[in-house]
C-alpha cells in the first residue's frame, strides 16, 4: 500500500512539525474524524489563519478570534447542515465558514466576487442567515423549530449562536418569550458572552450575565423564561464545550448554553484594543496590529468633532446610540459629556422612542446610528417622533453605499423611508464644512424632526458654493440655462465634473445643491423652471428618493420640465468597493454626463 499522501490526520508530520490539519479539512466530517488531542492544534491554526486572512483584507478579526473553540465544539456535536447553525448577526461565522470547507478562499473575504464576511447560502448548504442585522437568529430558530415539528424532522436540532450584544435587541426577547413558552419544542440557543458590543455591552441584561458568570445572581433569567440552563462554560475549553452541547442536544426543550468567551483571543494587539477588541478591522501589519494606510478625516470624524462642540454651546443636546458609540462618533461626545449621552445596547427601536421622550421634556435628542439600522425604528419615527412632531435629530452614518459589508448593510433605503414621514426635513452634507453647517441647523430646529445622511468614506475637499438661494447652493452654472443638475451630497464633485464637461462641450449646464433635500426646497422648484431638463444624482435607491420628490414637486406645481433620475436600483447590491459600486451604477462624473447626452436626446439609457 503506497504511503499516504499526508500524514492521517492526527499523526505529526515526518519532520516533526504538527500537521496542517487546516488544508484537508473539507467539512464536519472531517472535523469530526480529529482526535481531541488534535483539537488545541487545530485552533491554533485556525487562528493564525483568521489573523494572517483578515489582516491583510479587513473584517471581523476580533469577534471571530473569540468563537475558534466554540465553533469546533458546535461542529462536533453537531451534525450541520441536517441539523441547522444559525449565526446572530453572522459577522463572527469565519470559523464557521472554515470549519466547512471555505478555509482556502479567505484572501478574497469581502472582495468583489469573494467570499461575503456573513453566511452566505450561495456559498454553502451550511449557511442560513445572511442579514447582518442583529438580534434575529432565535427568531429563525422559533421558525425553523416549528417547520421541524410540522415536518416530522423534530429529530434535526436546531441552534443558534447570539451575542451577549444582540441579546439586548428587542427581537431577541421577542424571540425568548416564545421559545421558550414550548417545552416540547428543543431549541438550542448558545450564548456567546464576550461582555462586549463593539465597547461593554451596556444594560441590565449584562448585569445579570455577570451575575450568573460569577455564581452570585439570585434568580435565572432563562430558567424564568422557561429554559433549561447550561453554564457558565468556558468557552475557550472545547472538552467542555462539548460535554455542554451534547447535554443541550440531549435536552427535549429550549436550553441555554451560556459561553463564555474572549473576543480578540490570542492576539495581544485585539487584547490590547480597549476601545473595540479589534472588532471590525482594515488593512492591518499582523505584527503589530497597527493599520496600514491612515483612513484620513472621514465624515464620522467630523461629525465627531463638531456635535462634541454643539454639546458645548447646547447644554439641552442630548446623544444616543445604539451600542455603537466609537463607529458613530459619538466616544467624544461621551467622554465630554457622560450625563447627557446614553448607550441603549443594540436597540435602535428603544433608542428613538427613547429619544422621543426625551425631546417630550424639552431636551433635544440625536440619535446616531448607521442608515440601514434605521430602518429598524421606521415605525418610531414615524409614530412616536413626527407624529408628536418632535425635534429628534437623527444622523445616519454609513448612508448609500457602503461596499464590504455586502446587501444587507448599504445605507440606501433611508431616504425614501424618510419621505414618507410627516413634517421630516432631511440634509445631505456635500463636504465637511456643509455637514457642520447642517448639524448646527438641525440641532436649531426646534419645530421639526430633522435627518442628516453621510457616507462610510473620507470627507472629500470642501466645494464653495457660487450663490446660494434659499438652501440651495449653486456650485456651478453656464450663461445658457439647459440642464439643471441635482447635486445630492457628497455626490456633488461628480456633478461638478458632468458640469463642467458639458459646459465645455457647449451644452449649457448648472450644478446645484439643495443642501436639505427633503421637503423639496420651493427654490430649486424655480430653478427647474428655469431649465430644461433636470437631471437629479443621489447615493440611494431611486424608487422614492430625492429624485422622485424632485420630480413630483415639479409635477406638482405644474411645471412641464422631464425630470431624469440617477440613483442606486431597488435590489441587493453584493459586497465590493464603494467606487466600484457607485461607478456600476453610473454614479460618476462620466455616467452623469452620458445619462444627459441620452436624456437631451430623448434616448433611452440603460440603467443598472
Ligand atoms: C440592528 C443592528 N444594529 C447594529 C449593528 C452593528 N453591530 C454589528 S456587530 C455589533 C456588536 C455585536 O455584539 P455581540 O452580539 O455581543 O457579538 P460579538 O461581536 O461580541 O461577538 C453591532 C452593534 C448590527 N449589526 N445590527
Ligand atoms: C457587523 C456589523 O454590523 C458591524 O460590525 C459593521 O460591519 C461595521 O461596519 P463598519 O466597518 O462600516 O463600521
Ligand atoms: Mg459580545
Amino acid at each position: 500500500m503506497n504511503a499516504p499522501s499526508s500524514p492521517p490526520p492526527n499523526d505529526p508530520a515526518p519532520d516533526g512539525r504538527p500537521p496542517d490539519l487546516l488544508r484537508d479539512l473539507s467539512g464536519p466530517e472531517d472535523l469530526k474524524a480529529l482526535a481531541d488531542e488534535s483539537l488545541p492544534a487545530l485552533a491554533e491554526q485556525i487562528r493564525a489563519h483568521l489573523i494572517d486572512k483578515v489582516s491583510a483584507v479587513g473584517g471581523h478579526l476580533g469577534p471571530n478570534l473569540g468563537v475558534v473553540e466554540l465553533t469546533i465544539a458546535l461542529h462536533r456535536v453537531f451534525s450541520s447542515p441536517r441539523d441547522t447553525l444559525l449565526f446572530d448577526t453572522g459577522h463572527q461565522a469565519y470559523v464557521h465558514k472554515i470549519l466547512t470547507g471555505r478555509q482556502h478562499r479567505f484572501d478574497s473575504l469581502r472582495q468583489p466576487g469573494g467570499l461575503s464576511g456573513y453566511p452566505s447560502r450561495a456559498e454553502s448548504a451550511h449557511d442560513v442567515i445572511e442579514n447582518s442585522h442583529a438580534s434575529t437568529a432565535l427568531s429563525y430558530a422559533d421558525g425553523v423549530a416549528k417547520a421541524r415539528a410540522l415536518g416530522g424532522a423534530g429529530d434535526r436540532a436546531v441552534v443558534a449562536v447570539i451575542g451577549d450584544g444582540a441579546l439586548t435587541g428587542g427581537l431577541a426577547l421577542e424571540a425568548l418569550n416564545n421559545l421558550g413558552s414550548a417545552p416540547h419544542r428543543p431549541v438550542v440557543v448558545v450564548l456567546n458572552d464576550n461582555t462586549r458590543s463593539y465597547a461593554a455591552t451596556a444594560g441590565s441584561i449584562p448585569a445579570h450575565l455577570a451575575a450568573l458568570r460569577d455564581g452570585t445572581a439570585g434568580g435565572n433569567l432563562f430558567e424564568q423564561l422557561g429554559f433549561a440552563y447550561l453554564g457558565p462554560v468556558d468557552g475557550h475549553d472545547i472538552g467542555a464545550l462539548q460535554s455542554a452541547l451534547r447535554r443541550a442536544r440531549a435536552t427535549a426543550g429550549p436550553v441555554v448554553v451560556h459561553a463564555v468567551t474572549q473576543k480578540g483571543r490570542g492576539y495581544p494587539p485585539a487584547r490590547a484594543d480597549q476601545a473595540e477588541r479589534m472588532h471590525a478591522v482594515g488593512v492591518l501589519d499582523p505584527l503589530t496590529g497597527l493599520a496600514r494606510t491612515a483612513a484620513g478625516r472621514t465624515w464620522t470624524d467630523v461629525f465627531a468633532d463638531h456635535v462634541t462642540e454643539l454639546g458645548a454651546r447646547h447644554r439641552d443636546l442630548v446623544a444616543i446610540t445604539a451600542a455603537m458609540p466609537g463607529p458613530t462618533g459619538l466616544s467624544r461626545f461621551a467622554a465630554r459629556f457622560p450625563d447627557r449621552f446614553f448607550d441603549v445596547g443594540i436597540a435602535e427601536q428603544h433608542a428613538v422612542a427613547s429619544a422621543a421622550g426625551l425631546a417630550t421634556c424639552g431636551a433635544k435628542a440625536l440619535v446616531a446610528v448607521y442608515s440601514v439600522f434605521l430602518n429598524r425604528a421606521y415605525d418610531q419615527v414615524l409614530s412616536d417622533v413626527a407624529l408628536h412632531r418632535l425635534p429628534v435629530t437623527f444622523v445616519l452614518d454609513r448612508a448609500g453605499v457602503t461596499g464590504p459589508d455586502g446587501p444587507s448593510h448599504h445605507g440606501m433605503w433611508d431616504v425614501p423611508l424618510l419621505a414618507s414621514v410627516p413634517g421630516m426635513r432631511v440634509a445631505v452634507p456635500r463636504d465637511a464644512a456643509r455637514l457642520e453647517e447642517l448639524l448646527g441647523e438641525a440641532v436649531d430646529d426646534r419645530e421639526h424632526p430633522t435627518a442628516l445622511r453621510f457616507p462610510k468614506a473620507a470627507a472629500g475637499p470642501d466645494l464653495v458654493a457660487l450663490a446660494r438661494t434659499g438652501p440651495v447652493d449653486i456650485l456651478f452654472r453656464s450663461t445658457v440655462h439647459e440642464v439643471l443638475i441635482v447635486a445630492v451630497g457628497p455626490l456633488a464633485a461628480e456633478c461638478l465634473e458632468a458640469g463642467r464637461y458639458l459646459a465645455d462641450t457647449g451644452i449649457g449646464a448648472t450644478v446645484a445643491d439643495p443642501r436639505w433635500v427633503l421637503p423639496v426646497p420651493r427654490e430649486l422648484l424655480a430653478l427647474a423652471a428655469r431649465h430644461r431638463l433636470v437631471v437629479t444624482v443621489e447615493d440611494g435607491i431611486r424608487n422614492g428618493g430625492v429624485g422622485a420628490a424632485v420630480a413630483r414637486s415639479i409635477a406638482d406645481t405644474g411645471l412641464h420640465v422631464p425630470v431624469t433620475t440617477m440613483g442606486l436600483p431597488t435590489d441587493f447590491l453584493a459586497h465590493g468597493a464603494r467606487a466600484d459600486i457607485l461607478a456600476a451604477a453610473g454614479l460618476t462624473a462620466k455616467g452623469i454626463v452620458h445619462t444627459v447626452l441620452c436624456a437631451r436626446a430623448d434616448r433611452p439609457h440603460p440603467r443598472p
